[in-house]
């Protein structure tokens, strides 16, 4: 299969677990005999020192021509003190819209070796699957207006909530034909008790749910959700939630496999191409370093194979693969308690590489 995909590293560990993914995307093609054509391109932080832009038209350019885009992250410290649109994070933001990827699929998997990983007791995370379905183009982060005021003399400022219903309508019908595939369950998580955007979801979710009678939907105040998925989070299966609450809430289910470094994310739209990224960001504190784990891009790109090529087999050998790697007990240093033996980024690549080429058999 040829297939031409976006490589956008952005900043801090995202260049470095983006060629880690690279690396194995490169395995993938040669285990299974597939042509991979990558192209790089600029995005977050290093395009604003290039060229005043976090997202330039060339970028956009390459993307829009691509079949996938695999994305690293964005931002850092050296960009903290520019304006809101000059941003490395505004980047991130303009690409999902330009591209209408509206639907950001979390899965949160516990891994059987991982289990001494998670501060949380082994007993409560084994055997938690969960899909997390989070709005990713309208909400607090895009609502109008966004501004600086003057409110009773003093200095005030002012982002906007706003949901259209169709917008609800398309995500929450994903998270249906999501649950179909699963086990027929949906909770939409929302803060109906107070916000008004809120109660349009929840009425559009009732709407959405008669055309899937097979589902079963229930409701839960995101405050809540928030404790439910350290208390009992096995009873959950598919989660569909707005943009901010379903990024709060995503890093937070990170705990549940041991790491924000193991957590994978594919953004979609009704057209192609989609995007493919963790969900963890640039992590300043530890760029450079060689350290970072590169399983949540790595797992991102399984995605990727899997839902915008249909290559079913070589994602699972992906994701076998890193199971292996895990249970072998090659750490990365976030879930390894002895932090001294821990391994490095390219180690973890190399070895997720060698069992793809033995799970393909060459
Ligand atoms: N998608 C993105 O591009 C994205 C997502 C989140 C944050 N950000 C940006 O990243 C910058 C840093 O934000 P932050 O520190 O709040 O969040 P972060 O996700 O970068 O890091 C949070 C913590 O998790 C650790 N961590 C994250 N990923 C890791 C990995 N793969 N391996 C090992 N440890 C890992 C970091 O070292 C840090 O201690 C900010 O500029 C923020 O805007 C970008
Ligand atoms: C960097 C930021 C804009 C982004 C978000 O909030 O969507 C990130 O936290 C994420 O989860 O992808
Ligand atoms: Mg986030």
């Amino acid at each position: 299969m040829e297939k031409k995909i976006a490589i956008l590293p952005g900043d801090g560990i995202g260049r470095e677990v983006v060629e880690a993914a690279a690396q194995v995307l490169k395995q993938i093609e040669a285990s299974f005999d597939h042509s991979f054509t990558f192209e790089y391109a600029d995005i977050g932080g290093g395009a604003v020192d290039d060229y005043d832009d976090p997202l330039p038209a060339h970028t956009l350019d390459i993307c829009k021509r691509s079949d996938a885009i695999l994305l690293g992250a964005v931002g850092g410290p050296a960009w903290d003190h520019l304006p809101g649109e000059k941003r490395p994070e505004k980047g991130l933001l303009r690409i999902r819209k330009e591209l209408g990827l509206f639907a950001n699929l979390r899965p949160v998997r516990s891994f059987k070796s991982l289990l001494h990983s998670s501060p949380l007791r082994e007993e409560v995370i084994d055997g938690v699957d969960v899909m997390i379905v989070r709005e990713l183009t309208g909400g607090l982060y895009f609502g109008e207006p966004r501004e600086r005021r003057t409110i009773d003399g003093e200095e005030a400022a002012v982002d906007t909530l706003v949901y259209k219903k169709s917008e609800i309508r398309r995500i929450v019908q994903q998270a249906f034909e999501i649950a179909r595939l699963r086990t027929q369950k949906v909770i939409s998580v929302d803060k109906a008790n107070v916000l008004e955007s809120s109660r349009l979801w929840r009425e559009t979710a009732e709407e959405t749910a008669k055309d899937y009678p097979d589902v079963e939907l229930e409701h839960m105040l995101v405050d809540n959700a928030a404790m439910q998925i350290m208390y009992d989070p096995k009873k959950l299966d598919v989660i569909v939630t707005e943009n901010m609450f379903g990024d709060i809430l995503s890093d937070e289910a990170s705990m549940l496999t041991g790491s924000l470094g193991m957590l994978p994310s594919a953004s979609m739209g009704s057209e192609k191409p989609a995007l493919y990224e963790p969900v963890h960001g640039s992590a300043p504190d530890i760029a450079g370093q060689g350290t970072a784990n590169p399983l949540a891009t790595i797992a991102s790109s399984a995605m990727m194979l899997k839902y915008s090529f249909g290559l079913q087999r070589e994602s699972d050998v992906v994701e076998e693969a890193i199971e292996q790697v895990l249970s072998e007990g090659l750490l990365p240093a976030d879930l390894s308690r002895d932090k001294t033996s821990a391994a490095s980024t390219e180690e973890v690549t190399k070895a997720v590489c060698t069992h793809i080429a033995r799970l393909a058999g060459k």
